[in-house]
Parts: C-alpha cells; structure tokens; sequence
C-alpha cells in the first residue's frame, strides 16, 4: 500500500503525517507547524514507530528551526530556542529511542555546521538536508532488514507479528513487515497472523490494515489467541519490532511481546526482534534500565467502547511496553545482518564497535 507515514511540506513549513489514530476508517494527512502540535502527534501516537517517531522529531525540529532562523541570526539565540526546542520534543515519549537518537543527531549537525563557520541559514538547510536523509536512510534499512529476515522464512510460511511494525511504523516496508513485504514481491504466500494488540489496538487497526490493503493473506486474532495458532503449528516464525534494544539484548516493545516470547519458547517456535540499528541503545546495559511509558487508564477501560467497560474509578495498570529477556529472542535482524547470542557482542558488532 503506497501512502507517507510521514513527510516534509516545504512549503508550509510543516511535518505531514498521516494521522494514526483516524485509521483503519479514515486515511487523513495532517500538517504539524507548532512545537506542540508535533510533540501532540507524537504522544497520541497520530505518528507512531519507533523509526517513524524518529523520522517526525527531524523533521519537527527542522521546520521550527527554519522559523527561529527568520527571527534569530545570531548563532548563540539560534541554538538557545534550538535546544529548548529539542528538548521539548525528546519529553513526547521516554521509550523508543529513536526519539532522542534523531535530535541527538540533528543537534550535532547544527553545532558541527557551527564549527565549520557557516551562517545560521547554511546551518538550517543543512539541517533540512539531514532529515530528508534520515528518512531515506530508514526507507534502505528497512529493505535491509526485509533481506536478511527473509532468509530465514520459506515460501508459504505461517508469521505471527504483535503491535504495529510495518509501513506505518517507518517510511516503508516497516522492520517486522520487511520480510513479508519482500517475500509477496517475490511471490512467497505467507500466512500472517496479527495480534489485534490491547489496549490501543495497532495490530487490528494498523498491521491488518496495511497488509489487508497490500494483499498480504492475513488473520486477525485477539492476543489471548497467539498460543492456539502457535500450538496448533500455524506459526513458523514470530516477526516483531522493538522501540529500545538493550545492549544484552533484552527488547522493549509493545506491551505483550514478552508474552508472545514466552509461549514462542514454550512451543520451539523461533522468536525474531527486527531491529534498525538505530535502535540498538549500547548506553543501556539491560532491560530493567529501559524506562517504560505509563499511559493513562482510559485507553484500557473507555477507548473503542460505547460504554467504560469497567467500574468507575478502578485502579488501571496501563504500562505502553513490556521488556522481553534476551534469552527468549532467537535472533535480532539488522540491517547489518542477523545477530545471535551472545548479544552484548553481536549487537555491538553490528553498531561497529569493538568490544
Ligand atoms: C518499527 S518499531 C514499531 C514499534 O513501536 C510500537 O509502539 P507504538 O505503537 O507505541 O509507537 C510498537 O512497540 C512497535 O513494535
């Protein structure tokens, strides 16, 4: 299915995203201008994905450094409104770290530009030539990902994928999706099934729908259904994405994922994290460092019902992501290619470090 997950509007000066939470029903696209229409997106998960919450936050800080830059020509008030600015949209979301990994890099764009002695206005049209390239660059790693996952699947495999990790996680193909997008080009039939993923919904109203859309032979089924399909040997291969990715290994994503893995174990099918390396977080020496969002209660009791759905004034426990222990993940696909245990040195193999 061909649309932008997100996109720059030069001429308005604003970020474009397709609006997340209007879908499946409605695909609208929204023009973001202000600092806090763009940090509202993002926390409403209007743009949501990891690389794509990445690929917003670019393109949010260069549009409004564009417009500091029509009022601040000196360096020194440029950067000042720059780094408030950045550190107003890195508050959107404290998990997937391609939130901060995306201003962290266009922060150092902006100073590197500054040593070089370019003016204010050189500086932001190297800052918008940074963030057309983050997004180019998320469009490559993902095919990346989709060859090397897909040399793991063999025509008319059964997938089961959790939470929304496809096109419209990213700019294209998605991470979990990668693989299923590039084996139905290659005429590969497989049998996907989407968790709908409680309590806000991404594998119904997101992952059904763009592989619906693409023709892709989805099933739908609730999460408390995944260890039926996986039993009954349905499921050859579980893909999922991840929004932090310790350096042991252990992943953060979706809420529900560490369950999906530890019935996977349990019925020796293989568990796969789809993993840009830009999410790979090597500061993070494991999983119970990863800070993980608490959202508000009532996307568990009133979101998508007539009525709350539960007594008034329960206590509601909503955390956005669970951990998943390394030792539950067959293998984290990169672009770089597959990584295996031992993770602490793989993964950083594949951030080209040396350990
Ligand atoms: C390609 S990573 C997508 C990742 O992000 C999702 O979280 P959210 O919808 O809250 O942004 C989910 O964890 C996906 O796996």
């Amino acid at each position: 299915m061909e649309y932008e997950t997100v996109d720059l509007d030069e001429e308005s000066g604003s970020v474009l995203i397709l609006d997340q939470t209007k879908l499946p029903g409605k695909a609208e696209m929204i023009k973001l201008r202000t600092a806090k229409e763009i940090w509202d997106a993002i926390y409403l998960l209007k743009v949501r994905g990891a690389p794509a919450i990445g690929v917003a936050a670019a393109f949010g800080i260069y549009v409004l450094a564009r417009r500091t830059a029509q009022k601040e020509t000196d360096f020194d008030s440029f950067y000042n409104s720059f780094k408030k600015q950045k550190e107003y949209l890195d508050s959107a979301r404290p998990t997937a770290v391609n939130l901060s990994w995306a201003l962290n890099r266009m922060d150092q764009v902006c100073r590197q530009a500054h040593a070089e002695g370019k003016s204010v206005a050189q500086i932001v049209d190297r800052l918008g030539r940074e963030a057309r390239e983050i997004k180019e660059e998320d469009i490559r790693v993902c095919r990346a990902i989709g060859e090397n996952g897909l040399s793991l699947l063999k025509p008319g495999d059964g997938i089961l994928t959790h939470c929304n990790a496809g096109q419209l996680a990213t700019c294209r193909y998605g991470t979990a999706t990668a693989p299923i997008y590039l084996g139905q080009e290659r005429g590969y039939h497989f049998h996907v099934f989407a968790d709908e993923t409680r309590p806000l919904l991404q594998g119904a109203r997101l992952t059904a729908y763009e592989l619906y859309s693409s023709g892709v032979d989805v099933t739908l089924i609730c999460d408390n259904m995944s260890a039926m399909v996986m039993k009954n040997g349905w499921v050859n291969a579980v893909f999922v994405g991840c929004d932090r990715v310790a350096a042991n290994g252990d992943t953060a994503n979706k809420i529900g994922t560490s369950v999906v893995a530890t019935v996977a174990k349990r019925y020796g099918v293989p568990f796969y994290v789809c993993a840009p390396t830009s999410t790979i977080d090597l500061d993070t020496p494991a999983g119970n460092e990863i800070k993980i969002e608490q959202r508000p209660g009532r996307e568990v009791t009133e979101m998508w019902y007539k009525e709350p759905m539960a007594p008034q004034g329960i206590k509601v426990f909503n955390p956005a992501f669970d951990v998943t222990d390394h030792e539950l993940i067959t293998a984290i696909i990169t672009e770089h290619g597959i990584a295996r245990a031992p993770f602490w040195k793989s993964l950083a193999e594949m951030k080209n470090v040396t350990v």
